[in-house]
């Protein structure tokens, strides 16, 4: 009988340690919605995953662990995490996952956004920042900007339904934003003709492709599906065209230098394929440089410079068509400043002279971050982050659209008020981390000033030329996908303003 006893106070003292043990690992580790079996936490995501999480956050707390498939993602929803990971840990959290689509477009990786973390990473990364997006690179292309720009602002005004019924704004903003990008990745522009029709049509299948849920990329051994639905099929096709395309500009470029060809329309300034090539053909650094990488980087600056500069500016258009006073507010400073001058140029810009337009941009960039979720990291070392443990291998999305939108740092934070900027010191270079819809760390976005530079000239015009007639109840819903659109197209009744024109 005693032993008997004993045998129980025994199977006791195992159950009580046991649970101690689970328990105290337990609290190490986020909290964590409960998931399915296979596909985890997948389903909660939605269509619009920055929402849904931002309501899983209010739920389990500022750092969540979910289960994507069989991808752990840490979910971080505040501020004061951010700060955390940048200031004492960005190094571990400056990886990126491999992403299936971006890893078969970019070959392999071999660009700057979707680059693991290491040596050709901080290579590429520094030919980016140092190379391709300084400030002085920048600059230079100035005259494309304001060319482009002006060339918008006619079309507008020539656009046979002009004042009378509705301009596309999206269209004219998506086609402002290619071209300008393409004078200065590219040389030339891709506007009419079957060559810009093809280039139109491979960017646009990459885009379909790349917000094309991939049940390979969570779960892996439902690869197949990929090849049984045709995904796979559709993106050798797109990879193999953009490819022969890339391949083209850039042996277009290499016979130029050599003066076989002449460049049709084009002017004789240094494009980025230019600077590519010079620095191959130089070989000085220790790490040559590939022509797939100089074919990837040129595929970077259209996917993360595009999309993302286009968005900003229809999220801003969007803001202000709601909002008549703060666009009265905005027209007025820009066409104070413009004075009696007929185009605004970038010199008006300049020496803070127009700081509501910096705040309306802010404003919209705080409601409406490009990429809301930024762009997703990987975890390379075990870590503790505010007390939870987070293994190597997580994937880390950081909700930079609900951060945003913080009550906490924010007061009303649903409403659009540019004021709350004025005189604030908040900006978005990455320092403040309430405020980081170009993300953070080392793998901030390297295309700030050229984003900027385009948006900024490009709001003034449209506010120094035109007066639009309100839209109190537009439609604001979102597209789904990784940079979040307005839904539907900007339909707008511009009325050109007399004294400007
Ligand atoms: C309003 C416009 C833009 C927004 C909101 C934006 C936002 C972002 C964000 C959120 C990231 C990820 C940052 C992170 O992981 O912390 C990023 C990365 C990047 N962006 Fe931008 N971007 C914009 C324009 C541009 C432009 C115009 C270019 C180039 C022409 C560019 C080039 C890049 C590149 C190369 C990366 C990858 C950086 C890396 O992984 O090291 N972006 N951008």
């Amino acid at each position: 009988m005693i032993s008997f006893i004993y045998f129980i106070l025994f199977i006791i003292f195992l159950y009580k340690w046991y649970y101690n043990a689970t328990s105290k690992a337990r609290k190490s580790l986020p909290p964590s919605p409960a998931k399915l079996p296979v596909i985890g936490n997948l389903l909660q995501l939605g269509l619009h995953p920055h929402r849904s999480l931002k309501g899983l956050s209010e739920r389990y707390g500022p750092l969540m662990m979910l289960h994507l498939g069989s991808v752990p993602a840490l979910i971080v929803s505040s501020a004061d995490a951010v700060r955390e990971i940048v200031k004492n840990q960005d190094l571990i959290f400056s990886s990126r996952p491999k992403l299936s689509v971006m890893h078969r477009i970019v070959y392999g990786s071999k660009d700057i956004a979707f680059a693991r973390y290491g040596d050709h990473w901080r290579q590429v990364r520094s030919i980016g920042v140092l190379q391709l997006l300084s400030n002085k690179r920048v600059q230079s292309y100035r005259h494309i900007r304001e060319e482009e720009t002006s060339l918008m602002i006619e079309k507008i005004r020539n656009s046979p339904s002009s004042s009378m019924s509705e301009v596309n704004l999206s269209n004219l903003l998506v086609s402002l934003t290619n071209s300008i990008i393409s004078r200065v990745v590219l040389g030339r522009k891709y506007d009419g003709g079957e060559e810009s029709e093809n280039f139109e049509l491979m960017l646009k299948e990459i885009g379909e492709l790349l917000v094309t849920f991939n049940p390979g990329d969570y779960v892996p051994w439902l690869n197949w599906i990929n090849r049984v639905s045709g995904f796979d099929a559709r993106l050798e096709k797109v990879a193999k065209s953009f490819d022969e395309f890339l391949t083209r500009v850039v042996e277009e470029h290499r016979s130029r230098k050599q003066g076989k060809t002449d460049r049709d329309g084009s002017s004789d300034e240094v494009d980025f394929v230019d600077i590519l090539l010079e620095i191959q053909r130089e070989n000085s650094s220790s790490y040559p440089i590939e022509t797939d990488t100089i074919k990837a980087l040129i595929f970077d600056m259209f996917g993360a410079g595009t999309d993302t500069t286009f968005t900003a500016l229809e999220w801003t258009m969007a803001e202000l068509l709601r909002h008549p006073k703060i666009m009265e507010k905005l027209q007025n400073e820009v066409r104070l400043v413009a004075g009696s001058k007929l185009d605004i140029t970038e010199e008006d810009l300049e020496k803070n002279k127009m700081p509501y337009l910096k705040a309306v941009i802010k404003e919209s960039l705080r409601l409406h971050p490009p990429f809301p979720l930024l762009l997703p990291r990987e975890l390379t070392q075990d870590t503790t982050l505010m007390g939870y443990e987070v293994a190597a291998g997580t994937r880390v999305m950081i909700n930079a659209w609900a951060i945003g939108r913080d009550p906490i740092l924010w007061k009303n934070p649903e409403e659009f008020h540019p004021e709350r900027f004025l005189d604030s010191g908040i900006d978005f270079k990455g320092f403040d981390f309430e405020f980081i819809p170009f993300g953070v760390g080392r793998r901030g976005c390297p295309g700030i000033t050229f984003a900027i530079g385009v948006d900024e000239l490009a709001l003034a015009k449209l506010m120094h030329k035109f007066n639009f007639a309100t839209q109190k109840d537009l439609d604001m819903t979102e597209a789904p996908g990784h940079s979040v659109h307005v839904k539907f197209p900007l339909l707008v009744n511009p009325i050109p303003h007399f004294a400007s024109n």
